[in-house]
């Protein structure tokens, strides 16, 4: 018998989410039945999404919504081998049970010393959301000059590279000296810290005199309604995220973007990058070449231990992850 520890949503959170609204719950797993594997949790993810997503489709009480890299530690699959790893969405859990149906394999030729934990981050859902939000809504061309923000993140870091790759001129902000430092290191042409800058319009003026192709917006409200307004002509902006509003409780008001949209002719387009999901082995095996030539650099901010993931998600909308937010059980 496995004693599973999981993470539960004890209260719905009111703004800034607290460690209070979390509870450790212990579960007795079953023994198998046939067709069934028992995995066991070794990197899990935490994510800008579960916010928003826990006050949408959670009640109090749900285990948290999740992604993990978990090792199959018994099978009675044939599909699946002890010892193997596969990428689940089996929630903030240690130990769970699974027919198998929604597990990703890995790639076959993820090399051996290529961490696993790559695939909640570079080479998962965050790289596949830089890649098909970058190609398929913003359309970058070489040459063009590429905005975006949360720019050290798990998706930013990513979009910034690409877009490098792609041929153009990026500019990344983000929330302290050592990520503009990091976001230099990487390869961005411009970059600065949203923080502490006197006059983010000037900060933008000054990163790109001519404006801004492209813009790839992970933050909206204020950022996104200064940043509007230094668009090109025929510009294009991938509204991927909102992070600067999951935790406001009482909606903000503008300013309103239609007058610089019809001005400059801008495409605004919202996404989610599930909606190429008949696309994510190409989306895979792009961002893993990429990785493994050393073309995208990955970076990390792991927090060790299960009991830590409260702390970890509220650490990462606090801002205190370069690169992916991961945990280690
Ligand atoms: N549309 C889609 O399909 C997907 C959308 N997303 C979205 O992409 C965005 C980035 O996600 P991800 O890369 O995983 O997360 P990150 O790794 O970028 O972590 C979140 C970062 O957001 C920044 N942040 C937090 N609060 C604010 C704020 N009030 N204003 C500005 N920045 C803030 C912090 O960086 P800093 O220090 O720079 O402030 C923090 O490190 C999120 O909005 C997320 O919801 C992610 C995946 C898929
Ligand atoms: C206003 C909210 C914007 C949120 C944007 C965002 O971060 C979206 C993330 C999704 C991404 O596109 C694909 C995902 O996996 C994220 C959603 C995950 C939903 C969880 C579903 C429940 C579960 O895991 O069991």
């Amino acid at each position: 018998m496995v004693t599973a520890k999981a993470w539960v949503l004890k209260k719905h959170f009111e703004g800034f989410p607290k460690t209070s609204d979390f509870d450790l719950k212990m579960i007795e797993l079953p023994n198998l039945k046939d067709g069934e594997l028992l995995l066991e949790s070794v990197f899990l993810s935490v994510d800008p999404y579960m916010r928003p997503y826990s006050q949408r489709d959670m009640k109090e009480g749900d285990i948290m919504i999740g992604t993990q890299v978990a090792r199959i530690v018994e099978s009675k699959n044939p599909a699946f081998t002890v010892g193997a790893f596969v990428v689940a969405r089996s929630g903030w859990r240690t130990h769970f049970i699974s027919d198998g149906k929604d597990l990703q394999h890995f790639p076959s030729n993820w090399p051996e010393s290529l961490p696993k934990s790559l695939a909640l981050g570079t080479v998962g859902m965050p790289g596949l959301t830089a890649y098909f939000g970058l190609l398929e809504v913003c359309k970058v061309k070489p040459g063009e000059t590429v905005l975006v923000n949360a720019a050290a993140g798990a998706v930013g870091s990513v979009v910034g590279q690409l877009a490098k790759i792609g041929g153009c001129k990026v500019v990344g902000c983000a929330g302290s000296d050592d990520k503009v430092a990091y976001l230099k290191k990487i390869g961005f042409d411009e970059a600065f810290n949203y923080k502490t800058v006197t006059s983010l319009d000037e900060a933008l003026r000054k990163a790109s005199p001519d404006g801004y192709d492209c813009f790839f917006d992970n933050v909206g409200g204020e950022f996104a309604s200064i940043a509007i307004n230094q668009m090109k002509k025929y510009g294009r902006i991938a509204v991927c995220g909102a992070i600067s509003q999951y935790n406001v409780s009482v909606p903000q008001k503008g300013p309103y973007m239609q007058v610089p949209m019809i001005f400059q002719e801008l495409q605004m387009k919202g996404f989610i990058v599930t909606r190429w999901n008949n696309r994510w082995e190409e989306g895979l095996k792009a961002l893993l070449k990429w990785v493994v030539e050393g073309k995208v650099k990955c970076h990390e901010h792991v927090t060790e231990g299960f009991e830590n993931m409260p702390t970890a998600f509220i650490g990462m909308l606090k801002g205190e992850n370069i690169g992916k937010a991961i945990v280690k059980v």
